[in-house]
C-alpha cells in the first residue's frame, strides 16, 4: 500500500480529505484546513515576518530575469538543491518550519529534509508550468505543499492527454503529490488580474543525499 493511501486511511472518512483518484499510479490528495483558521493566521504572520524572503534572478532565453515571487530555502545542512538553474544552500530550520514539517510528516508517513518557501506578493506574482522532477528528488517523489494566506488557483495539466485540473488552494490547505505525479503532470500558479493579497506556499521535499 502506498504511503499516501495509508495517510488517507489514517484520516478516516473526514470530508476535508479529497483524493483525486488519478490514473497511472499518480497520487494527489488535498486536505482542506490541515491547519485551522486561527493557527493558519498565526503561522502566516510569523513566517511572513521571520523567513528570509529574497528576490531571485534566473537566466532564461539568454537573459537574466526576476523570478515573479520571493523565495527562500530551509532544511538540513546537506540538503542542497538546484532549482531553476540556481544552487540553493538551505538555511537552518526555524522552530515554526520544523514544527510544520513534523506535522506534515506524520500526515504523509514520509520524511522530508527541506522546504522551499514561496511568497506571492499579489496577483502578478506566479509560478510557471513545471514538474518537480529534478534528479535530486529521486524517483516518484512525495511533495507536500502547504498554502497560507490568500487563495490562489493551482493548475495541473497532464503532459500527454492534456487533461487539466484546477484547484483553488486556500488558507491552511495541504496538497500532497506523490507516486507518478511529477512524471505525468505539470503544475503552475498563474498570474491573475483579480485583486490578490499575499500568499505563502511551503513545499516540503526530500533531497537525496549522495
Ligand atoms: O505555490 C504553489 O502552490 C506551488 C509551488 C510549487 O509548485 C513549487 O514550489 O514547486
Ligand atoms: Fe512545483
Amino acid at each position: 500500500m502506498s504511503k499516501l493511501r495509508q495517510a488517507e486511511i489514517n484520516f478516516g472518512l473526514d470530508s476535508r480529505l479529497i483524493d483525486f483518484n488519478l490514473a497511472d499510479g499518480v497520487e494527489l490528495i488535498l486536505i482542506r484546513e490541515f491547519y485551522g483558521h486561527v493557527e493558519s493566521d498565526q503561522l502566516f504572520a510569523k513566517l511572513l515576518s521571520d523567513l528570509q524572503w529574497q528576490e531571485e534572478d534566473i537566466f532564461i532565453f539568454g537573459k537574466w530575469v526576476k523570478v515573479p515571487r520571493l523565495m527562500c530555502w530551509y532544511g538540513d545542512r546537506e540538503a542542497y538543491y538546484e532549482y531553476s538553474g540556481v544552487n540553493h544552500q538551505p538555511r537552518p530550520w526555524t522552530s515554526e518550519l520544523h514544527a510544520i514539517k513534523e506535522k506534515v510528516e506524520q500526515q504523509c508517513h514520509c520524511a522530508f529534509n527541506s522546504v522551499l518557501a514561496n511568497l506571492y506578493r499579489d496577483g502578478k506574482d506566479s509560478m510557471g508550468c513545471h514538474a518537480d522532477d529534478e534528479r535530486e528528488l529521486g524517483v516518484n517523489p512525495t511533495i507536500a505543499s502547504l498554502s497560507l494566506g490568500e487563495g490562489r488557483l493551482f493548475k495541473m495539466h497532464h503532459k500527454k492527454s492534456k487533461q487539466s485540473l484546477n484547484i483553488t488552494l486556500q488558507h491552511g490547505d495541504l496538497l500532497v503529490m506523490g507516486g507518478m505525479c511529477q512524471r505525468y503532470w505539470v503544475h503552475s500558479v498563474p498570474k491573475t488580474k483579480a485583486h490578490k493579497t499575499q500568499r505563502i506556499n511551503l513545499t516540503f521535499r526530500k533531497i537525496q543525499i549522495s
